[in-house]
């Protein structure tokens, strides 16, 4: 198998719920090796891509492949693709070590592995508790545990983060970048974009169901963009000043500015500003700042294309 192996891939991938187009015409590759977060704001349509993609929902066009299959046709299915997509969804009366144990002969695991995840999901002392009683968190690592049961090539998660402690998720970004590691693949949904900036290799970005990015998160951080934080009363002589410039400006939901130039150039547009030198901070740009940018062009744009359509 070479590097660049695709493991999970959409090709115009379509969904419609009667008027509601819940993901239209996205495709991706999610590689061998690669950590890949599937970003968007509520109701962009990742749960429901990675829902087709899983066989879970029938797409209204298009295709998706697990291994160069539809998952529907995977053979053993818990050895190739594990998958967390809903975390809720336990027999309440079950102990944890039971709910593993139900899966353990469809993953082709015996008790050992069981007694191996309980331990790296840290649910030992649990384990033989309902999973009624359990915390949101430790169903979520039940959740995670049931996925790496069949130790497969690739994992599928809905936001595998939700619920975790802070400890909890820096064991789980070490987690996935060692299943990466050796040569797997993650495919992940999250809103933690911070956590995701260190966690993902490559990032797929989604709003309104369309694919907004797809590709490597350093080309999504590039150099030569910045993030300004103005201070209290600058933001409109440095916005005023870098717009002159002839750099592109676009407000960032907490007054940050996301400008189109080096962080080099922004710094000395500012300083040159009529606020001056100390009027604002530089910083580079974010995975943030950039879910932020192109998702809210993107709703601008839509709803400009909107406002155009009524107008006519
Ligand atoms: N079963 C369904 N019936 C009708 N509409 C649906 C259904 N499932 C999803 N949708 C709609 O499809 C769109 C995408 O929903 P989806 O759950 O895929 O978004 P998401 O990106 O996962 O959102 P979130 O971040 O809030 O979980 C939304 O408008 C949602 O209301």
């Amino acid at each position: 198998m070479n590097d660049r192996e695709t493991v999970l891939s959409a090709r115009g991938l379509s969904k419609s719920y009667g008027q509601v187009q819940a993901v239209a015409d996205v495709s991706f590759d999610a590689e061998r090796g690669r950590v890949v977060g599937f970003l968007g704001p509520n109701g962009a349509g990742k749960t429901t891509t990675l829902r087709m993609l899983l066989g879970l929902v029938r797409p209204t066009s298009g295709q998706a492949h697990a291994l160069g299959v539809p998952y529907r046709q995977l053979r053993r299915p818990l050895r190739r693709v594990g998958v967390s997509v809903e975390a809720d969804a336990f027999t309440p009366g079950r102990t944890g070590r039971d709910h593993l144990r139900c899966y353990a002969g469809l993953a082709g695991c015996g008790r050992k592995r069981i007694a191996e995840l309980l331990d790296l999901v840290d649910l030992t002392e649990a384990a033989d508790r309902a999973v009624r009683g359990y915390s949101t968190g430790m169903k979520r690592r039940l959740s995670i545990a049931t996925a790496l049961l069949g130790d497969p090539d690739a994992l599928v998660l809905d936001e595998p983060a939700s619920g975790l402690d802070p400890d909890g998720i820096a064991w789980l970004r070490g987690l996935l970048r060692g299943f990466a590691d050796e040569g797997k693949t993650v495919l992940l949904s999250s809103h933690l974009l911070d956590e995701m900036q260190k966690t993902v290799d490559d990032v797929l970005l989604i709003n309104r169901g369309r694919m907004l990015y797809s590709g490597p998160l350093e080309d999504l951080l590039t150099p030569q963009a910045c993030v300004v934080r103005p201070a209290a009363g600058s933001d409109e002589g440095i916005r005023h000043a870098l717009e002159a410039r002839g750099h592109g400006v676009h407000a960032l939901a907490d007054g940050r500015l996301r400008v189109g130039t080096s962080r080099q150039e922004a710094s000395a547009v500012v300083a040159e500003s009529s606020s001056g030198a100390g009027s604002a901070i530089v910083e580079p740009c974010t995975l943030e700042s950039e879910f932020m940018r192109l998702t809210r062009a993107d709703t601008a744009h839509a709803a400009g294309s909107a406002t155009k359509g009524s107008a006519l």
